[in-house]
């Protein structure tokens, strides 16, 4: 079977064109994500056929759990589509077809090449079930680290906390899977650590349901931008640093929330196992 590898800032996947294939598809994402017997990578993508938009794009994360949406990955993805002829954009950009919902995405062209892309990531979900929106700094405390959360939605739940200590030394590791799988969240929730450095740039560090620590989560950094701005940390617009690479994140308060970034193509190979 065969797969492309791409990442954005680091997010890597495998993505593979099922519009006319079936497979055991959470089973072949636990299996080709595993960075020692597989391909490595922090999960899979699929390219679908959609009733309503040019595509649709399937995620699995690492343990082969479905993603609603995945930022880094719908960048990689629109570049996979174009450049192999496989749809091609109107003036507005291609869309696509998640479990979030239809997203546009404007590919960014370095000559012929797509280098990355603009996506409208939709408008933040600020209401938890049972919490009057929007959360902000809800009091939380995890291994005696005073962890307060800000709760939004991108279609896929994220726990955002501002910390002084540099992320860079948080233990994310033992932290992130108790966050992520605590009983507050009966989905399982994408935990964000971030440092505010100065207004409109912000470092962070994510650990991802499903995946672990990633190098950088899109749809993360769409929620720390919306957390970010209705905390006071910055305005409209805010450059989100991660292990991975940077992220612009655009949002006036009310609308879409708007995401540049890279995509890049890494390899392609032949699934042998
Ligand atoms: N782990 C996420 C899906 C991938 C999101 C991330 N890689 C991104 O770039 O948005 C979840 O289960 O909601």
């Amino acid at each position: 079977m065969q797969f492309t590898k791409m990442e954005g800032a680091g997010n890597d996947y495998v993505y593979i064109d099922a519009r006319s294939q079936q497979a055991d598809w959470p089973e072949l994402s636990r299996r080709m994500s595993d960075r020692h017997f597989g391909v490595g990578s922090d999960g899979l993508i699929l390219i679908a056929d959609s009733d309503v938009a040019d595509l649709r794009m399937v995620m699995f994360n690492a343990d082969g759990s479905q993603g609603e949406m995945c930022g880094n990955g719908i960048r990689c993805f629109a570049k996979y589509a174009i450049e192999r002829d496989i749809a091609a954009p109107s003036d507005d950009g291609l869309t696509v077809e998640t479990l979030a919902g239809i997203r546009t995405v404007v590919p960014t062209y370095d000559g012929p090449r797509i280098t990355g892309a603009r996506v409208a990531m939709g408008a933040p979900i600020l209401a938890p079930a049972r919490l009057p929106p929007p959360v902000l700094a809800y009091p939380f405390t995890m291994d005696g680290f005073d962890l307060p959360l800000s709760f939004v939605s991108m279609g896929n739940p994220h726990a955002v906390t501002f910390i002084e200590q540099a992320v860079a030394g948080f233990p994310l590791h033992t932290v992130g899977p108790k966050v992520e799988h605590h009983p507050m969240f009966p989905r399982r929730v994408n935990f964000e650590i971030v440092n505010v450095d100065a207004p409109g740039k912000l470092t962070a560090r994510v650990w991802e349901r499903g995946s672990g620590e990633t190098l950088a989560c899109g749809t993360g950094a769409c929620a720390i931008a919306v957390a970010a701005r209705l905390s006071g940390h910055c305005g409209d617009e805010v450059d989100i640093t991660l292990p991975g690479g940077t992220l612009r994140i655009q949002w006036d308060g009310m609308g879409e929330v708007m995401m540049e970034g890279p995509a890049t193509e890494v390899f392609t190979g032949e699934w042998a196992a």
